[in-house]
């Protein structure tokens, strides 16, 4: 949230891995997701990775206040298709904002590179498209450890960071419109 302002000029409460976890929001106000109606894309590629992000950024959504009739699942093949996904489920129906969440680790060829760039990019355009907010919640790793230390490891949840990502944009958004 908003930690000071001059001059309209608004200073936003940074988060960081290496200085607080993708997990601690001790620092900054996160609003009420009573309102909100969420999205959630999962890729089934590195599953026991990718369900431990769907359980951070669900348990999060319910902690922070959202209604599960509120939030819809959609689990799609690969996080290359998690563009895709994000663009169906905004077409299909009346959501305040989605969250893309994946899981891409290093093999031996350049295949990494180009997935990773294509749903960063992808994931950017489909909220233009749509003017929601669409939240990249994908770990793009060396290896499975460093997946399993950001989806509920040592370095918290970037599941949970992507949900409260999304209640906040969706509270800015829906302050503005
Ligand atoms: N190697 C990983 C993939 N590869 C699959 C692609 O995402 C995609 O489904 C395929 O290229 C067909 O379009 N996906 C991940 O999510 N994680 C990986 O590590
Ligand atoms: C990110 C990938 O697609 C990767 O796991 C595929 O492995 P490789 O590059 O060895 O074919």
């Amino acid at each position: 949230m908003v930690v000071s302002s001059a001059d309209n000029h608004f200073f936003f409460q940074g988060m960081a891995t290496h200085l607080k976890g993708l997990s601690d929001f001790s620092h900054i106000e996160i609003p009420s997701a009573k309102a909100y109606r969420f999205g959630i894309v999962v890729s089934q590629w590195n599953a026991e990775v990718t369900g431990a992000l769907y359980n951070g950024a669900y348990t999060a959504l319910i902690k922070h206040g959202a209604l599960s009739e509120n939030i819809t699942e959609l689990q799609v093949p690969g996080s290359f298709e998690l563009t895709s996904g994000a663009d169906i489920l905004l077409a299909a129906k009346d959501l305040d904002a989605v969250i893309c969440l994946g899981c891409v680790i290093q093999g031996e060829t350049r295949h990494f590179d180009f997935i990773c760039n294509a749903v960063a990019n992808g994931v950017t355009n489909v909220s233009i498209k749509h003017n929601k907010p669409v939240i990249f919640g994908v770990l793009t790793t060396d290896n499975l450890e460093q997946a399993k230390d950001r989806a509920g490891g040592k370095h918290g949840n970037k599941g949970e960071e992507a949900a409260v990502t999304a209640i906040m944009m969706a509270q800015i958004k829906s302050s503005l419109v």
